[in-house]
């Protein structure tokens, strides 16, 4: 049994994935607006993914108090939404392994997802699922390569057995503070480099912000103590890869707008901006240089225009690559 908190767009790919592959799983996926998924469980689609057939065995269901009692639980609300889901439903979480899916720092404690989960549930088991994925092509059963971390090795491979499909394919590590600020901190660049497209700047200058971004990463990742492998890996340099070249990343169109002076939807998920100042807030105590997060974050703040931030960073002291 496998289930699944959180309908969005990812929560609900998952699913459809899962159990689409076999009759032998069962998925049950939970979502906290209760007229959305008896819709949902009636006429089996979903407006999260237009086009797409929700599989005969998924359950859709808005009472926590059906969730199944055994099998992995995956998290996949936004970041910012974490503790306070964890925290709502402590008691029938408290003991149960949680696969966390959702990519971000806690803007209020700069904690990564699995430390959120440690403080509200001692004594739960963290696992992160991570990597370079869009939901829609999750659902449309497109081939697609994930990182599942977990703290032991035996664990890891459980899980991975356990979640795989033939089209979704798990890689195990047990790196789960790379694997967590592979996820988290691509966003960020990844804003940055819609920015720049956004404002016209160019294709040259994208690439220098994705490299350079990844140095950051690197940078805070070994500072973190996560293992260097990992942020070379899907959940780091893959998922950054995908994300600051796809439109289909929210983050990216999100600095896109920014670039091009747009506004942009409040209601779409956009892990990027808390995690930003979050990030910053973050090297701020640590003495880490992150020139690339500082400026993300005075633009999502309205504090830097996008001429502003790029001549930041082009007139820092040359250095060593
Ligand atoms: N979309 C993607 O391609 C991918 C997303 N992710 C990650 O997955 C996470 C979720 O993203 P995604 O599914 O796309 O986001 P969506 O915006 O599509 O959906 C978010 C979901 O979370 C629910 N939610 C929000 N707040 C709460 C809360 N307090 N309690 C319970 N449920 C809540 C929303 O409910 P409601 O509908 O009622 O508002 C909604 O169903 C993010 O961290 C994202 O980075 C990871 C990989 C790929
Ligand atoms: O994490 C993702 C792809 O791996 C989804 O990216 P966005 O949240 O930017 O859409």
């Amino acid at each position: 049994m496998i289930s699944i908190l959180g309908a969005g767009a990812f929560g609900t790919a998952l699913a459809v994935s899962m159990q689409r592959e076999s009759d032998a799983r069962t998925v049950w996926l939970w979502g906290r607006n209760a007229d959305a998924m008896a819709q949902m469980q009636a006429s089996r689609e979903t407006p999260r993914l237009p086009g797409v057939t929700l599989p005969d065995g998924l359950t859709c269901a808005s009472e926590m108090s059906a969730l199944p009692d055994h099998g992995p639980i995956l998290l996949a609300t936004p970041m910012q939404t974490l503790r306070a889901l964890l925290t709502t439903h402590a008691d029938q979480l408290s003991h149960r392994t949680l696969v966390i899916c959702c990519k971000g720092i806690e803007l209020s404690s700069g904690l990564r997802a699995s430390q959120v989960l440690a403080e509200v549930l001692p004594d739960a088991t963290p696992a992160t699922l991570t990597g370079p994925s869009f939901a829609a092509d999750i659902a449309r059963g497109l081939p697609t390569a994930l990182t599942l971390a977990c703290g032991t090795a035996a664990c890891a491979e459980t899980l991975q057995t356990q979640l795989s499909t033939h089209n979704l394919r798990l890689y195990s590590s047990t790196d789960i503070i790379g694997a967590e600020l592979g996820g988290a901190l691509k966003n960020v660049i990844a804003i940055a480099c819609g920015a720049a497209i956004g404002a016209g700047l160019g294709e040259s200058a994208r690439a220098a912000l994705l490299t350079r971004g990844y140095a950051e990463m690197q940078r805070m990742a070994a500072a973190l103590g996560a293992e260097p492998e990992t942020l070379a890996g899907l959940s780091g340099f893959g998922d950054l890869t995908l994300t600051c070249t796809s439109e289909q990343s929210r983050n990216y169109r999100f600095g896109a707008s920014i670039g091009r002076g747009e506004a942009f939807d409040p209601a779409v998920t956009v892990e990027g901006a808390a995690t930003a100042r979050a990030t910053h807030d973050v090297a701020t105590q640590r003495g880490l240089d992150m020139p690339i997060t500082a400026v993300v974050t005075g633009l999502v703040e309205a504090r830097l225009d996008v001429a502003t931030a790029m001549d930041m960073l082009l007139s820092r002291p040359l250095k060593k690559e």
